[in-house]
């Protein structure tokens, strides 16, 4: 653990279960109120994703519901990442790769053949580890896909809109025209979450998008995180247990199997409220692996 995240651990509550690990979170994460899976936006059955001959991670089913941010975890090499990839479509840009089973996005196949995977990434979309600004303004950046996508009326609201709700506006908002790899590492991911929030996507992937940042940019994105759920589906990989805790609302823990002939495959082993994954968790796997004494 970072010494900032153990500065923003919650006091325990009276009466609050013990956790394995110490794995603090803000209050109002603590608090919220979490709703049941009836209308999931995702659902995934069965979903197995390969890469050639690899099959690289195996019938997880796993159900992600609206404005709540869900985890994925586990140890290197477990298919977070490729689980991540799936629920976009971002995976059919791999050569090679290709997606067993269901994933389903408000009850329709994401995979049927009618499905413009190119709305589907505009509808759900993706900041990555390393934030990726083009060498463009700043303002050029957050309009990039609102021109993309033939949406250029009223777009420097969109634009401001976009950048106040990354929590950018106010440091940039008098140097829009400057070019955005000017800014730091901290200011380039919230740039990168406000250009995917500028084309009005329903769901937010994010591939480990603190791991290239200091603690304190981290703090930053994991707030705005949390401000961003009131509008948005969130899910995050993550390799930082803590952020995991700290964050979300329900957590997958992913592992690797090896099968007879040797090879790895990811495995979701279990997917719970996040306080249940990290207080009492149902599987030897799940508490060893939080608790550090594997993976
Ligand atoms: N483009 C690819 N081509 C071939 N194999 C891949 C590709 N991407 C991932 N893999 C393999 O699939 C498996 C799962 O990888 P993935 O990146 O999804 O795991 P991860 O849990 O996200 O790992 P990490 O935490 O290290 O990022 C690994 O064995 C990996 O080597």
């Amino acid at each position: 653990m970072t010494s900032t995240s153990a500065h923003r651990e919650a006091p325990a509550r009276p009466g609050a279960q013990e956790s394995p690990v110490s794995v603090g979170r803000p209050a109002a994460a603590r608090d919220r109120e979490i709703p049941d899976l009836v209308h999931p936006v995702f659902e995934t059955i069965s979903l197995s994703v390969s890469y050639g001959d690899y099959m690289a991670v195996r019938d997880v089913d796993l159900k992600i519901g609206e404005r709540q941010i869900t985890a994925l975890i586990g140890p290197s090499g477990c298919g977070k990442s490729t689980v991540l990839r799936a629920l976009n479509r971002m995976n059919d840009l791999i050569p090679g790769a290709h997606v067993h089973g269901r994933v389903s996005y408000h009850g329709q196949d994401l995979y049927a053949s009618h499905i413009d995977p190119i709305e589907v990434r505009r509808r759900i979309g993706m900041v990555f580890q390393k934030p990726n600004p083009f060498p463009k303004s700043i303002y050029d950046n957050v309009a990039y896909g609102p021109r993309v996508h033939g949406r250029t009326a009223g777009l420097d609201e969109t634009v401001e809109r976009a950048l106040t709700r990354a929590a950018l506006w106010d440091e940039v908002k008098d140097k829009l025209r400057q070019n955005a790899l000017s800014l730091s590492g901290g200011q380039q991911q919230r740039l990168c979450i406000a250009r995917t929030i500028a084309v009005y996507p329903e769901v937010i992937l994010m591939d480990e998008p603190c791991s290239a940042l200091d603690p304190i940019a981290t703090l930053r994105i994991e707030d705005l995180m949390h401000d961003l759920a009131r509008e948005f589906t969130i899910v995050i990989v993550t390799h930082n247990m803590q952020q995991a805790a700290r964050v979300s609302d329900r957590t997958a823990f992913f592992t690797a199997e090896v099968d007879e002939q040797g090879v790895r495959h990811g495995r979701l082993v279990e997917y719970d409220r996040t306080t249940t994954i990290f207080g009492k968790p149902t599987d030897k796997r799940t508490e060893d692996y939080i608790t550090g004494r594997f993976g």
